[in-house]
This record gives structure tokens, sequence and C-alpha cells, in this order.
């Protein structure tokens, strides 16, 4: 059978118009949710650690902004919406203590509870809300009237409210305008780690990268190379998410499309995808989730070297360049470092 979508018929505000919603970090989603909620017309307020530094961005967004342990003092739902690496001295420090019977506890990716880098108590509801789209496009989506796809769970409902509440919210931020599919924490974590690491951000960038250095070691212009594997690839994947693969192939020349059903698959071969069936089996295991949180706890080391790497990559410096004369592109300069929620989505 079909999953069901719920979309705003099926979901309302009520449940959550008497309580007050915390949303422990102003981040990426962070910030999007407390926006979108606030734009819902409901009572949101941030918990932040003193020296965050997107405080001073919340408070003139109109937020009352907490100490985290204090706004989850003073709410009903608390959504921990910090980076999956740091939730568990955040919960086990500012949150568990002041977790009473009741509250309900809201995460945006089930990382934590899945692989229990967190206990969370026996008498609150714990569920999940994960927009399938990052935080600034939950944002702008939501601003202009449409909302992000997105995906509930509910891995413990004592209320016997959860689900409920888990839909007020994803209507709260506009995913019920897009469409809800209900999961559950495993399959949200394991088919978006799977998704970020094989498909879209790990491999995506691998694949831009491969194409443009083939390119510019082969003497062709690392501005044709950009514009053909990098500008060009978001054209196409907006056709696919349009109207599916076919409607891309709709769309492109049949040369191109010849090309695509021919070369395409001498690419992407069977060992390309066994690679991907062994990754999945390295997620599921929760080998990703332990290499990870290692990574984290013993200072980023390799993390930040990697991240060096990509940065210095010359399709930055090209793109760079070639973004800053192009009046068409956006130019959203999304920088690590800076507060994320200064690149917000005005909600008028
Ligand atoms: N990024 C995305 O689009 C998506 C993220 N998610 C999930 O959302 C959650 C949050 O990720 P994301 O929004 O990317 O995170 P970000 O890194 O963008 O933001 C993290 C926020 O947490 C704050 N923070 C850090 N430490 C503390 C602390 N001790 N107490 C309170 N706040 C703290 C940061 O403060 P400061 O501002 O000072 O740095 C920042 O505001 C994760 O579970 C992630 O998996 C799910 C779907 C998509
Ligand atoms: C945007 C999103 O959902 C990702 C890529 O999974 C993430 O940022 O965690």
């Amino acid at each position: 059978m079909a999953a069901k979508i719920y979309t705003n018929k099926d979901a309302n505000l009520t449940s959550l118009k008497k309580k007050t919603l915390a949303v422990i970090g102003f981040g990426s989603q962070g910030h999007a949710h407390a926006l979108n909620l606030k734009d819902s017309g409901l009572n949101v307020i941030i918990g932040l650690y003193k020296k965050s530094k997107s405080r001073e961005v919340a408070q003139k967004l109109g937020f009352e902004v907490m100490d985290t342990a204090d706004a989850v003092k003073a709410a009903d739902v608390i959504f921990v919406a910090t980076p999956d690496t740091v939730i568990p001295e955040v919960y086990n420090k500012d949150i568990a203590p002041h977790l009473t019977k009741g509250k309900t506890l809201l995460f945006s990716h089930g990382f934590a509870v899945h692989f229990k880098t967190i206990e969370v108590p026996e008498d609150v509801d714990v569920i999940l809300v994960a927009p399938k789209g990052p935080g600034h496009t939950v944002r702008s989506q939501f601003v202009d009237g449409k909302g992000v796809p997105g995906l509930i769970a509910v891995h413990q409902d004592v209320s016997g409210k959860a689900h409920k509440t888990a839909l007020a919210w994803a209507r709260g931020v506009g995913c019920t305008r897009a469409g809800v599919f209900e999961t559950n924490f495993r399959e949200e974590t394991v088919t978006d780690l799977f998704g970020e690491q094989v498909v879209l951000c790990g491999g995506a960038s691998a694949l831009v990268k491969a194409g443009f250095e083939v390119l510019v070691e082969a003497g062709y212009q690392p501005e044709m190379a950009y514009f053909e594997c990098l500008h060009e690839l978001k054209l196409i994947v907006d056709l696919m998410n349009e109207s599916g693969i076919a409607g891309m192939r709709f769309s492109i020349s049949e040369t191109a499309e010849y090309g695509d059903v021919t070369v395409g698959p001498k690419i992407i071969d069977a060992s390309v995808k066994k690679r991907m069936e062994k990754q999945l089996k390295v997620i599921e295991d929760g080998k990703f989730a332990k290499e990870w949180t290692k990574e984290y706890e013993t200072g980023c080391k390799n993390f930040n070297a990697l991240r060096k790497e990509g940065a210095d990559h010359q399709i930055e410096k090209v793109g760079e360049k070639l973004r800053s004369t192009m009046s068409w592109i956006k130019q959203t300069k999304l920088k690590k470092g800076a507060s994320q929620a200064s690149y917000v989505s005005s909600s008028k």
C-alpha cells in the first residue's frame, strides 16, 4: 500500500497554540524552524549557550533567547537543533536534567536517538520532524508561501498525542504545504546519512570535481569545466526535481539523451553500486556513527584537513570568480564560521 502523504488538510496547529516551543540552537535548521513557527503564530523561544554568536541574531529577529537549560525548563516542546555530535554534551548538561514528565523532545535527524548517543527518559514524547532539505531552503520556501517536503516519526508516545504534535510542527514549519511522510527513526537516520554521503553532497561533489579535473587536465579552460560540471548540474537536477528523469530527458537534446543513456551506466557502473552497498552497511552497522563521533571527540583534525583541501580546490576559486561576475546567479555567500542565521530569508 502506498505510504500516506500528509498535507495541510491533515494537520493543524491547535495542539501547539497554547504551548511554549523551545528551539535549542539557531543554525541552519534551528533558525528556519523557529522563524517559520513564529510566522505560523506560535510561541517560540531560543536556547543557546552563553557565548553563541547567534544570540544577537536571534534577538534582532524578535526572539526571546535564554540559556539552554532555562529554555528547556520553560518549554513544552524542545527541538534539539544543535549539531549531532554536540547533542550528547548539550543534552546531558542542559536538557536531560529539566526534561520533566509531559514534555516533548523533537529532533530533525534521528542520529542521536537511533545510535543511542543519548538516553531519553521514559516519561516524555520523542518525535522527529525532518524537512528533506537544507535549513535555508526550509525558510526561503516558507517565505515564498511554499514548503519543503518532510518526514515525521514517533520514537516514544507517552501522551498519546505524539503523532499529532509531530504533524502540527510539520505544519508550522511549512512541510505539510508540500507533503509529509511517516517513517521511523532508524529509516530516516540511515537513508539520510546514505543520501548525503553517497548521492547528494559526497557523491555529487566528488563527481563534479572529477569531471572538472578531467577537462582542465586535458587542457580545456577551467571556466568551461566549471560551467559544464557544476553550474549546469543545478539546471539538469532542477528538471529532474520538477518532472523526473524522463522529464529531464524530454527537455535536453537527443544528442545529450543518447550520451546520457549509453555513457552514464559506464561511469556509474556495477562497481560503484557495490561501493554504495558497502557504505550502506557501514551506516547501518553504526560504524559511520562511531567514526564521526570519534573524529569530533578528537578535535576533527582529519575532517578539517579534508575541508581545507576542498576549499582550496581550483573549482572553488573559478566558481567564486564566475558567480561574482554573473548577475543571474543568486549571490548567497554561505560560508562556514559565520552564524548560519545571518543568511536568513526575511519573513516579510
Ligand atoms: N543543516 C541542515 O539543513 C539539516 C540539519 N539537520 C539536523 O538538524 C540538527 C542541527 O543541525 P544544523 O542546523 O545543521 O546545525 P548548525 O551547525 O547549522 O547549527 C547548530 C546550532 O547549535 C548551536 N549550538 C552549538 N552548541 C550549542 C550548545 N551547547 N547549546 C545550544 N546551542 C548550541 C550553534 O550555535 P552557534 O550559532 O553559536 O554556532 C548553532 O546555532 C542536526 O541534528 C542535523 O542533523 C536535519 C536536516 C537538514
Ligand atoms: C539538507 C539535509 O537534509 C542533509 C544534507 O541531510 C543535512 O544537511 O543533514
